[in-house]
């Protein structure tokens, strides 16, 4: 099984950089207690690194290597391997060099060095306190903040909008950012003639052989910690969707305060067509918003809905006509933004609080049985049926 699926990651796999040194193996829970926050920061920074697109270079990483060992294994207590194990040697020698540097220390010095590395690809996308004019995005998600309104932009129209790893990461920093900074309310949307399309399915060739379980745990945890960003948001949170939404675009859409819908928009779920099951706390929300019958329809047997369906089943708050859509939407929201920003976000308090241990218990639950199907046959024959264009929705 194990040879089948390397050979089907591999087929479009690019073998990174990263793995002229390798990072130690990682024993990562996905569901279950929680974590110590501190621990749990130390953990989603071994999972950045192992997500970062650019080689940080070969220092860098014995730097990252050292810390991560020091952290977890305290100081060096291994023999010196031979002078011509070159890799090994300089490997032992960064670890032996940090001495006796605390466990605490080294955990902390490894979360700030891999925050400056992600902040250097991904800083671009953060929204400042304060702002109140167009910010420089990504090229994938673009955040702008003006009259007290942060919007959030996916940025992949030729690609419907499809959700790569990279994008997770961007979200949620992009997400942080805009709970902290000075706007009122948050807009998800997209640009060009899709809201979302989902997950990007290129995400799952992303894999190196010989390391898919390792690589799927990171995946699934960074899967928990988007949706928990979406779950903990604080302020008003407004989809504006532009046109067809897939996927976790439509799962996520649950935990929104409102959402405004083109009458172009669709709201499809296909889990089944794929050999995956639902996320964004769909499994839970959906049910208790328009009924176990009807949330089974999209999510066991992946209806597609029509934005006057989605409207009926409480999904969806109001739809628009296409050609009045944007101009009806924001002069809405332009109103919103200046309501008292307060009061919203303690309306918001008051309703989500009685939510909010679920949620995050579904949402674990839910990531923890993706895990599974991820690298299950039915899933790895879907995605590879649409890589290879035999198949699309
Ligand atoms: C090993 C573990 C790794 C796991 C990684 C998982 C990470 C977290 C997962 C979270 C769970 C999320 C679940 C979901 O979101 S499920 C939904 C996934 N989405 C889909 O299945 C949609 C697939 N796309 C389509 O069926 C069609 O493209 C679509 C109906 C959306 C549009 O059809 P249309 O004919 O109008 O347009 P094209 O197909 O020509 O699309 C234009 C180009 O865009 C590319 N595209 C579109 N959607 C995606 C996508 N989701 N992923 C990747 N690429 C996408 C499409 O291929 C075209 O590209 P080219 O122009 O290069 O051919």
């Amino acid at each position: 099984m194990a040879l089948r699926l390397a050979k089907h990651w591999c087929l479009s796999a690019i073998r990174s950089p990263l793995q002229v040194i390798s990072f130690p193996a990682l024993q990562l829970h996905v569901s279950g207690t929680a974590m110590r926050a501190d621990q749990k920061d130390f953990e989603n920074a071994v999972t950045r690194v192992k997500l970062l697109k650019k080689d940080p270079g070969n220092e860098m990483k014995l730097k990252l290597y050292a810390l991560y060992k020091q952290a977890t294994e305290g100081p060096c207590n291994v023999p010196k391997p031979g002078v011509f194990n070159l890799i090994n040697k300089a490997k032992w020698d960064a670890w032996n060099a940090l001495g006796s540097l605390p466990k605490e220390t080294a955990r902390q010095n490894y979360v700030d060095l891999v925050s400056s590395l992600s902040s250097s690809s991904a800083s671009s996308s953060q929204v400042k306190p304060g702002a109140d004019k167009e910010q420089q995005g990504s090229e994938n998600l673009v955040v702008t903040s003006e009259n007290g309104i942060t919007k959030i932009m996916l940025n992949r129209p030729t690609k419907k909008n499809a959700i790569t790893t990279q994008m997770y990461q961007e979200i949620i920093l992009a997400l942080k950012a805009a709970s902290k900074d000075d706007s009122t309310i948050t807009v998800l949307t997209g640009n060009g003639d899709y809201y979302c399309s989902g997950n990007d399915l290129s995400n799952f060739t992303d894999v190196l052989s010989g390391e898919i379980e390792e690589k799927v745990k990171s995946i699934a945890i960074l899967l928990r910690d988007f949706v928990d960003c979406f779950i903990d948001f604080p302020k008003p949170l407004i989809a504006v969707v532009n046109g067809p939404a897939v996927g976790i675009s439509v799962t996520l859409l649950g935990l929104f305060d409102a959402v405004y819908a083109s009458d172009r928009a669709t709201f499809h779920t296909p889990f089944s067509h794929l050999g995956q099951s639902p996320e964004g706390c769909s499994s839970y929300i959906f049910p208790k918003m328009m009924g176990p019958a009807k949330a089974k329809e999209m999510l066991i047997f992946g209806k597609k809905l029509t934005a006057g369906e989605a409207c009926a089943r409480g999904l969806v708050t109001e739809v628009f006509p296409d050609s009045t859509f944007q101009t009806e939407v924001w002069t809405r929201l332009k109103a919103y933004s200046k309501l008292p920003p307060n009061a919203m976000r303690v309306s918001k308090q008051i309703i989500r609080n009685m939510e909010k241990e679920k949620l995050h218990a579904v949402n674990a639950e839910e990531v923890s049985v993706l895990q599974e199907r991820w690298l299950s046959d039915e899933c790895i024959n879907a995605v590879m049926n649409f890589l290879s264009k035999r198949a699309k929705l």
